[in-house]
């Protein structure tokens, strides 16, 4: 099935806002704000064709831009919006695009107006837009960032708001529910931007708040049922992460035993992670977990390879030669037993993967396919199935704990597919990832005793390629030095390096110099990203 359509189904279950994308740097965040607000909301290019909708929002949002909206080349929404009768808001971009539509003017302002400005809420007697500044503070501090702005509203528009340097900072049409707004509610320094959206989608639009996790898991299981039919088998790579366990425990209270979970044991995995994610899994949520040991085989092959993007590739693809043997191994299995061959496998794809596949991005249309495990196993034509495809990580981690996943596995740091081995800078030895692993499982079990898990986004230690001398028992050291690495990060695309608490600090390399063999020294990573990235390779 097309993701447009699957995307439809749940678009088709519950109210849902469609936010229509011109390529503003906040579009996905007015998606989670929705979302805060229990309203459901799709995410599209600002190209699509209302008339190939496959779903009848109940409003519509028109997002920012980078682009002027008098410039040769912007994007322009489908004018078939207007015609769909259900209420519209324009943010920024969106407020210029809706005025070059029912024609007011815009013009390039004097100067670019960007940061804090304080917004004063004229309430007009009588007029639907009573819903829409329903409970918002006169003035609030709304933050603006644009270079253009009306020159003057369209015919019957009335001004609801205005700032010192914008007169028209928020309109309303004079009878239909629509609005513009010159500010981004969407930011949180946007102070009272929450209070105006919930009041368009829910005052407004008269959504229904029904998206919540608890009415996502009902209705979720039945479309995946559905889907697989009666006899239909799923396989899906599991690694322990939260993506990919919710996704198994979900698919597993759908149809049981005709999901097969495989972990592949690449042989860079943390301390007892295989056995412990198996028995997690088998014990906590009955989850029948094959472990695939592989360890020997990406071991070798990773022998003598000290380039990073080398040591990845390696990993990527016998990763999938392990998954696709033992998903034969299992085929094979399930046809003896009479039970449907496997026709699906099973993705934790997330919906920021998805929106970045489809933003607009430019004048012309972004098309990224997004190639996770994908495309795996196209000899046994699986095709893919995707519980997780409309969620953000905070919503995956709500239904988890709604799953009874535990909360240790719930809250997980992130860990790279290619796990140490992209730790180990230089050679991947086993006594290298030995090291790295001793190192690791003492500094995250640091972390926790001093409470600090949750806060931490995610932290690890490295293995770093060089040696320093050190004094041991009054004997000359001459070994190895661990890295630790902890951020902060809402998304991971950028992250703030952790402030660790000294005391903190000081137990850890004390415990990682005294407890792993081959460490004299214990470095902080103190760089933010940009301009390093999260992982050191
Ligand atoms: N060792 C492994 N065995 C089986 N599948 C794996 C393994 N490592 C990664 N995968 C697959 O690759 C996907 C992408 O990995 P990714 O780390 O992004 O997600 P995750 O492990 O499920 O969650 P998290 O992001 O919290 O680590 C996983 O969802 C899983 O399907
Ligand atoms: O599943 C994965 N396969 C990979 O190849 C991979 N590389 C980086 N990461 C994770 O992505 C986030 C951002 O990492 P970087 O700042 O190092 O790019 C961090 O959370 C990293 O741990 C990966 N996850
Ligand atoms: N944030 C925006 O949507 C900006 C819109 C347009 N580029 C402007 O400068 O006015
Ligand atoms: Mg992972």
């Amino acid at each position: 099935m097309a993701p447009i359509e699957v995307a439809a189904q749940v678009a088709n279950m519950y109210d849902t806002v469609l936010i229509l994308d011109f390529g503003s740097q906040y579009s996905h965040l007015i998606t989670r704000r929705v979302r805060e607000a229990g309203v459901y909301c799709e995410l599209l290019p600002c190209t699509q064709k209302i008339a190939d909708l496959k779903f009848k929002p109940k409003g519509i949002i028109l997002s920012g831009s980078p682009f002027s909206i008098t410039d040769e080349g912007a994007p322009h929404v489908d004018p078939a919006v207007f015609d769909l009768g259900v209420p519209i808001l324009g943010i920024c971009y969106g407020l210029q695009e809706i005025a070059r539509n029912l024609g007011g003017e815009t013009s390039l302002a004097v100067k670019r107006e960007y940061g804090h400005a304080e917004l004063h809420l004229h309430p007009q007697e009588g007029h639907h837009s009573a819903a829409f500044l329903k409970d918002l503070p006169s003035p609030t501090n709304v933050w603006m960032s644009h270079g253009d702005h009306l020159e003057s509203p369209p015919q019957d528009f009335v001004v609801i708001g205005s700032t010192a340097t914008s007169e028209y900072a928020a309109v309303a049409h004079k009878d239909r529910p629509i609005y513009g707004i010159q500010f981004h509610p969407e930011v949180t320094h946007s102070v009272d931007g929450t209070i105006l959206l919930r009041n368009f989608v829910i005052g407004i639009c008269k959504c229904d708040a029904s998206w919540t996790m608890s009415s996502f898991i009902d209705k979720e299981l039945e479309r995946i049922r559905t889907l697989v039919g009666p006899t239909g088998s799923v396989i899906g790579a599991v690694s322990g992460g939260v993506d990919s366990t919710v996704a198994a425990v979900l698919m597993k209270r759908a149809i049981g035993d005709r999901f097969h979970a495989v972990l592949v044991d690449n042989g860079v995995m943390r301390l007892n992670e295989c056995a412990q994610v198996k028995k997690t899994l088998a014990d906590n949520l009955g989850i029948n977990l094959t472990v695939a040991d592989a360890a020997d085989l990406f071991l070798g092959r990773l022998k003598g390879v000290t380039d990073p993007e080398r040591k990845r590739k390696i990993i990527g693809n016998t990763f999938i030669e392990v998954f696709e043997a033992e998903s034969h191994k299992i085929d094979a299995m399930t046809r003896e037993r009479g039970e449907g061959a496997i026709e699906w496998l099973l993705q934790g794809t997330l919906y920021p993967d998805v929106i970045e596949s489809i933003s607009f991005k430019g004048p012309s249309a972004t098309i990224k396919s997004h190639h996770n495990v994908g495309g795996l196993l196209e000899d046994m034509r699986l095709k893919l199935i995707e519980p997780l495809r409309e969620l953000f990580k905070d919503e995956v981690r709500a239904l988890g704990t709604l799953l009874d996943i535990p909360d240790d596995l719930v809250w997980r740091h992130p860990f790279p597919g290619p796990g140490i081995a992209i730790r180990v800078l230089g050679e991947v030895t086993p006594s290298q990832v030995e090291i790295a692993r001793l190192a690791d499982n003492i500094y995250i079990e640091e972390i926790k005793k001093a409470g600090l898990y949750r806060q931490i986004s995610q932290a690890y230690a490295a293995l770093l390629p060089v040696r320093s001398v050190g004094v041991m028992g009054d004997q000359r050291t001459y070994e190895q030095v661990i890295a630790l690495r902890a951020v902060e990060s809402q998304d991971f695309m950028t992250a703030d390096w952790f402030q660790m608490p000294y005391d903190v600090l000081k137990r850890i390399s004390n415990r990682i110099i005294n407890e792993v063999k081959g460490v004299n020294r214990v470095l902080y990573d103190v760089s933010s990203k940009p301009p390093s990235t999260i992982e050191f390779e």
